[in-house]
């Protein structure tokens, strides 16, 4: 599998990764997976039927039954979703089952781009380039707050931050995969970058990445 490229970029929730993986991917021509609509999906399905959050064998069907092709992000990308995603994310065999079908997404040539909280520590360790987002809490709810009020959302600053804030605490603090940097992740603080500026520092890093590993081999 010498020819499959593969970037992992892990980091909290609104820290941008998902914008620069979008941007990474259409520039190197790898496909992208935004692995926090795999558990979105879950929580979705979950409360579409009215079925609890923490009910381990319904999350575990449902996790089953998720279609990574089918995942809209409209839909999924509402701010509630993503708590009700944490709740679910704590569950060991929903993240067995849904990490078996991020790899599978990975696998396919010519490789991809996957964003999330654990791609480089656990489904793609052996990733070419890990890059780990960050931003400070308060940075990141402002873009929440941006975006959501750009789609013509009613946004309460306060309410974003402190959701985020909450999420950031479960994610960390979970048995299973806890959010935090691969030993050779690279660590990208986008609290005082735009993003173009975000976009030139992850692809200058990449590119040192990928080249130091040509001039190896
Ligand atoms: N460097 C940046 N500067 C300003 N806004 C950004 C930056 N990166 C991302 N954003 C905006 O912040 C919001 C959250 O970004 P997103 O990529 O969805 O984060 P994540 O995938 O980490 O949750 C989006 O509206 C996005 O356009
Ligand atoms: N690889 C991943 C991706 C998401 N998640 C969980 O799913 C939730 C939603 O992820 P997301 O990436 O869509 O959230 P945002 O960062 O976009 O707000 C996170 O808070 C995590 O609990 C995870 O555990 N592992």
């Amino acid at each position: 599998m010498a020819d499959l490229l593969t970037i992992a970029i892990d980091g909290p929730a609104a820290s941008g990764k998902g914008t620069l993986a979008r941007r990474i991917a259409a520039h190197y021509g790898l496909h992208h997976l935004d692995t926090g609509l795999t558990y979105r999906g879950v929580a979705r399905a979950l409360l579409a039927s009215g079925q609890p959050l923490d009910d381990v064998a319904v999350a575990e069907a449902a996790a089953r039954a998720l279609d990574l092709a089918g995942l809209d992000r409209g839909v999924l990308s509402a701010h509630g979703i993503g708590e009700a995603a944490s709740k679910v994310a704590v569950m060991p065999t929903v993240r067995a089952i849904l990490v078996d079908k991020q790899r599978t997404f990975a696998a396919t040539p010519p490789g991809a781009v996957l964003d999330g909280r654990d791609i480089g520590t656990v489904v793609c360790p052996k990733a070419d380039v890990k890059l780990y987002v960050i931003a400070t809490p308060e940075v990141r709810a402002t873009r929440r707050w941006r975006e959501i009020e750009a789609n013509g959302g009613d946004a309460d600053y306060a309410g974003i931050l402190a959701d985020i804030k909450r999420r950031d605490e479960r994610d960390t603090a979970r048995a299973a995969s806890p959010l935090r940097p691969a030993e050779d992740a690279h660590l990208l603080d986008t609290s005082e970058m735009d993003i173009e500026t975000a976009f030139r520092a992850a692809k200058a890093i990449i590119d040192e990445r990928l080249a130091s590993r040509a001039n190896a081999e």
